[in-house]
């Protein structure tokens, strides 16, 4: 059986218009249209989109439409604001939408309104941070909180990273937050070094609480804590949790009400606005963790209730499937002009890739079309000095979104023009390029000219807002988890689950049974993996290294 979406005629007509338009240049494009920067841009809760540099013309967007029609994208999107179990493979919701959903507004999970319950986590939140953030929370020896040190991987650090980053202008200087993920010992104990128990608050994050990283890391932080403080009982003054299984929770010893919940209807990469955004909320306060999920809040209603063709998700999901799927353009480059958004690519690789990186349709046939494409990227202007030649002059299209603000956080004479100067000159010169024949006329060697060409013709977007603040922030998270779900409809993947990442999950501990057993076991893996084991064990033990 192949899949339904190659055989639709709506696909079939973008491929034939693809074939039509496919090599029109983008100087073309602007030549035939004077107004087409302005035509090809949308606005939305305080973000400004511009698209006109993407490779589409007007039938372009057309056909991009009727294919969201015929994949019943407002259907979907109206199923996912519903709660319904669209998560199919887990039969759960996917409601972040709920998570910053006003009080007093209803959304019903299994006979239970799940609003009611996400600002009774929320307003627990508020008040710990109060007490913390005022200095009445007081640890084992009556000291006040200087530190937080957030453990946590995938969806429970990865958020939480990119909003302290993002938001440290709006944070307490005196707290200092630290962030630990890695299974890799240096990341804890670099993180804790300088760093005294007695002020010391560690959240535990993990929505399962049985990640492996998150769970050996919180307890070695624990005895850590405990040797430290000379008792166990420090544990309650230092230790709190973020998970969705109290049972865990209080089997690692911390008390019930030291514990925030979040429920199966949140994803973790999806988390970062739920109780996993403690951390967050601990930094900003909570005036501005509410400012933040207002703007979440403001582009959920947008992309609810907005036509399809002036719907900024959904346009940015479409074109990215234009993109990925006619343009064949393998990956897309994430490129904020902004330097506390430099976690941001790192953010949206987990919701981008997790979500979409999926090889069968939600029936579990085998799709003949690329579905999620790679993201990455680094903060401007520093990408401009290193991998910014590829995008310019390789021989791939890496589509790129800019990301950047009008507003200084930290206004120098003349820095942030110089900044956004140079954004949008990467936009430009890599829409329009430089011809050869311009190249000569700047009195370049004949020998050089086909090297300073630039084709052009690549297609960017460019995301502009006012400032940077924790209400903009949030409509620019929501905005790409809306787009990233548009994506996936039209593939018809399930874009909330992730079974991908449970084999290497598997086959991890077996090989930790083998590498920690005090005499090597009889092996029964590939040649490969039976050598590197062997190997590993004979350099770790060898005697004088
Ligand atoms: O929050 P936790 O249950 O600890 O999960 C942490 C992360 O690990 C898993 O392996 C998944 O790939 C991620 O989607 C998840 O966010």
């Amino acid at each position: 059986m192949s899949p339904e979406l190659t055989r639709r005629p709506e696909w079939q007509a973008l491929r034939q218009h693809f074939a039509e338009i496919g090599s029109l240049h983008l100087r073309d494009l602007f030549a035939a249209d004077p107004a087409r920067g302005e035509r090809f841009t949308a606005e939305a809760a305080g973000l400004y989109l511009d698209y006109s540099r993407q490779r589409i013309s007007a039938d372009t967007l057309r056909l991009l439409g009727e294919l969201a029609e015929a994949c019943a994208l407002p259907r979907h999107i109206a199923a996912m604001f519903r709660g319904d179990l669209i998560n199919t493979t887990e039969h759960r919701a996917a409601l972040h939408v709920a998570l910053r959903a006003p009080a007093g507004e209803q959304i019903w999970v299994d006979g239970r309104d799940v609003v009611a319950d996400v600002h009774t986590v929320l307003t627990r939140m508020e008040v710990f941070a109060e007490a913390v953030r005022s200095g009445s929370w007081l640890g084992y020896t009556g000291q006040p909180v200087r530190n937080i040190v957030s453990i946590g991987i995938g969806g429970s650090d990865l958020g939480p990273v990119m909003a302290y980053e993002a938001l440290r202008a709006y944070s307490r200087h005196d707290l200092r937050l630290r962030f630990v993920s890695n299974v890799d010992g240096t990341d804890l104990a670099e993180a804790l070094r300088d760093l005294d128990a007695a002020e010391t608050l560690f959240i535990v994050c993990s929505k399962t609480f049985t990640t492996l990283e998150t769970l050996s890391n919180a307890q070695v932080a624990r005895e850590w804590c405990v040797a430290v403080l000379g008792s166990d009982a420090a544990v309650a003054r230092h230790f709190v949790a973020v998970s969705a299984d109290a049972e865990r929770v209080a089997a690692f010893g911390i008390a019930p009400a030291q514990m925030f919940g979040l429920w199966d209807w949140v994803g973790g990469r999806y988390s970062m606005d739920s109780a996993i955004g403690l951390s967050t909320l601990l930094a900003i306060g909570p005036a501005a963790f509410r400012d933040m999920l207002a703007g979440m809040h403001a582009m959920d209603v947008h992309f609810r209730d907005t036509p399809l063709a002036h719907n900024l998700p959904v346009l940015m999901g479409l074109l990215a499937v234009w993109n990925n799927n006619f343009l064949d353009a393998a990956s897309v480059a994430v490129l904020p002009y902004e330097q506390y958004l430099k976690r941001f690519p790192a953010y949206l690789q987990q919701l981008a890739m997790e979500s979409n990186g999926k090889h069968v349709t939600v029936d579990g046939v085998r799709v003949d079309y690329a579905t999620g494409p790679i993201y990455w990227g680094e903060p401007g202007t520093n990408g401009q000095h290193s991998f910014h030649q590829l995008i310019h002059q390789g021989t791939r299209i890496v589509p790129c979104d800019f990301i950047g603000f009008s507003q200084a956080l930290n206004p120098l004479p003349v820095q942030h023009d110089l900044l956004i100067a140079n954004m949008l000159a990467q936009g430009e010169a890599l829409a329009f390029g430089r011809s050869a024949d311009e190249v000569r006329a700047e009195g370049t060697p004949d020998e050089l000219v086909a090297h300073r060409c630039c084709e052009g013709n690549r297609p960017s977007n460019t995301l502009l807002a006012a400032r940077l603040t924790p209400w903009s922030l949030g409509t620019l998270i929501a905005l790409y988890e809306h787009s990233v779900f548009v994506q996936g409809v039209i593939w018809d993947i399930d874009s909330f689950d992730q079974w991908g990442v449970e084999l290497g999950k598997q086959l991890a501990s077996t090989t930790f049974a083998e590498l920690s057993a005090a005499t090597l076991p009889a092996l029964a893996h590939d040649s490969s993996t039976n050598t590197l084991i062997r190997r590993y064990r004979q350099l770790r033990d060898a005697p004088g290294r």
